[in-house]
């Protein structure tokens, strides 16, 4: 059966930008566009041009290799021809290959919004479209409030989509702008559209106010639609827009679209799309979402021992497919819910072959379990995991023994008269035989602390030197006296690219850092070793 191909338009640029707290810089733009490039979307809708400086310059240059570079904007206004509309003609001017115009659909929008007609609103549609085509461009139309609007007024719904149709869009695009439609009316409204206006020419542009953008884009393809807009992670305004990176694997990898569509992402594209929605991020300044289908942290990480035990032997018994097709990686996570597979798996990760019936094992998962039920969580601290493991085993040198450490804080006026806070540790180490003292100053107890301990450890000086703390998360376990503090520190080592995590649990919070800390320093030490 020859399978009908499905285009992948993206408006991360455009309607990512409407997100609250997000402000592409045109920079940022050249390389989301790069991002997008990568993925193998067939359309990036990169602003609106005349809209803002920066949307205006990035449309100053052709900015896509494979993509049609869209420019977005909308119909010409009421009361002016579309040549004499400025913002209109600012949109067709820009150097793009498509202009993506929004249209009202619901008649309730066009007396409130516009105040005009209903048949002026057709018109602007109709010679907005024909401009567009006369300026040489493919012409989209965003028929915006679509599935409100047509259980308002279906009549006045479908005679926009069919002006836009007969006028010569390529595209009519179905919006579920306030994003409150649910998939079983999605289905029912574009079936109907179909009386207007081909499947093969509409669109559905879908935002995720029920947690549905997603279900609704693929209820639309199934009732006929062939193109779909949607972003990067499901930016876009209020609870965002179809996620692209979601849709993708799901119309690559599930039978029931991947046996009927084609679309412009290829196999090698597909184990690119993890990497993709992390770049996308670091340039939001954002942690991925761990969660996240296909591509987060923890879609295809095992906690629970019986399904750690049956992955062992088969991955497909708890996976609905494989990680590697969307460049993820499976993790079996070691955690107060682990058996010994749990163990095996995560051993086996950073190179460690235990056999099931090695006594070490039984002593590990002991251990593991007794310091979780003290406030440990080695799920979310693989290097602490790796060393605590390792020391079982026998496999850590005595690199150093902390001597002592001490810790000052100070509230002190300074020499010009400026209230200040001090903080200033004191740390002693012993390193074959001989005690290093190191003093540092730091911008709080912790920071002073990770400063003395690093500043002088003679021999292994060398193997720290790219070391840096990236993250430091705390978090107190049980409220009252019997509260205990657990610290979370992420390090990264900038000569390895390598990044870890480390735990500490204590009742003092300077003390929980603090073992921190040096679990961190250990273990770049044991990989400095082990390479
Ligand atoms: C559903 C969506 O996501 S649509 C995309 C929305 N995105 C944005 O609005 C971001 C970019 N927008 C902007 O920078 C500005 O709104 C601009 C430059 C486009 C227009 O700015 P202004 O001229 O100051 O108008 P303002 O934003 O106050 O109001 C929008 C105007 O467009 C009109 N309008 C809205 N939609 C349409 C349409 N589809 N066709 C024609 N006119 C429209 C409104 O009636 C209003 O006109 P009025 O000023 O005569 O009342
Ligand atoms: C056009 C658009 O972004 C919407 O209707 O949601």
């Amino acid at each position: 059966m020859t399978k009908e191909r499905l285009y992948l338009f993206d408006t991360t640029l455009r309607d990512g930008a409407q997100t609250s707290g997000i402000d592409f810089s045109v920079n940022e733009k050249i390389v989301i566009t790069e991002l997008l490039e990568r993925l193998g979307v067939d359309y990036i809708e990169g602003g609106y041009p005349g809209a803002n400086p920066g949307d205006t310059e990035f449309f100053g240059e052709k900015r896509t290799k494979q993509a049609l570079f869209t420019a977005f904007g909308m119909t010409k206004r009421v009361g002016r021809s579309a040549s004499n509309d400025p913002g209109l003609q600012q949109v067709l001017a820009s150097r793009s290959d498509a202009c993506c115009f929004v249209a009202k659909a619901w008649d309730y929008h066009v007396e409130i919004a516009l105040g005009c007609t209903n048949e002026e609103n057709l018109d602007s549609i109709h010679d907005t479209v024909s401009a567009t085509i006369a300026a040489g461009k493919e012409a989209l139309i965003d028929c915006e409030h679509f599935f409100d609007g047509f259980k308002a007024n279906p009549d006045y719904a479908l005679d926009c989509a069919r002006t836009a149709y007969q006028a010569g869009a390529r595209w009519v695009v179905l919006c579920d702008t306030n994003g409150g439609t649910l998939p079983d009316e999605i289905y029912h409204i574009v079936t109907r559209v179909q009386e207007v206006v081909p499947g093969a020419h509409l669109g559905i542009h879908t935002h995720d106010d029920t947690g549905h953008a997603v279900a609704n884009s693929l209820a639309a393809v199934d009732a006929g639609v062939r193109q779909i807009q949607g972003t990067l992670n499901g930016l876009g305004e209020r609870c965002g827009n179809a996620n692209l990176i979601t849709l993708i694997p799901t119309l690559k990898l599930k039978n029931a679209f991947s046996s009927r569509f084609e679309i412009g992402v290829s196999e090698e594209q597909l184990k690119d799309v993890t990497s993709i929605s992390h770049a996308f991020d670091e340039i939001l300044n954002r942690s991925p979402d761990r969660q996240a289908p296909y591509v987060g942290e923890t879609a295809f990480a095992t906690k629970a021992g019986i399904h750690a035990s049956a992955i062992l032997k088969d991955p497909k018994t708890y996976e609905h497919v494989a990680p590697e097709v969307v460049g993820n990686q499976r993790r079996v996570l070691v955690s107060d819910q682990a058996g010994k597979s749990n163990l095996m798996g995560e051993l086996a990760r950073v190179g460690i072959e235990v056999d099931k019936s090695d006594p070490n094992l039984d002593r590990l998962l002991a251990l593991v379990k007794e310091r979780e039920a003290e406030g440990y969580a080695y799920e979310a601290a693989d290097a602490s995991f790796e060393l605590l493991a390792r020391r079982e085993l026998g496999e850590v040198p005595r690199y150093f023994d902390v001597n002592s450490f001490k810790v000052m804080v100070e509230r002190r006026f300074n020499a010009i008269g400026d209230l200040i806070t001090v903080s200033e540790a004191v740390v002693k180490v012993d390193i074959d035989g001989e005690t290093r003292m190191s003093v540092a100053e730091g911008n709080g107890p912790v920071n002073a602390l990770d400063m003395a301990l690093r500043k002088d450890l003679g021999k292994y000086q060398t193997a720290i030197e790219g070391l840096e703390l990236i993250d430091y998360k705390v978090r107190i376990l049980n409220g009252g006296t019997g509260a205990v503090t657990r610290v979370l520190i992420e390090s990264h080592d900038t000569k390895t690219q390598r990044r870890w995590f480390t735990i500490g649990v204590s009742p003092n919070i300077v003390d929980a850092s603090f073992q921190a800390l040096v679990d961190s320093i250990t273990f770049a030490l044991l990989k400095a070793d082990l390479a």
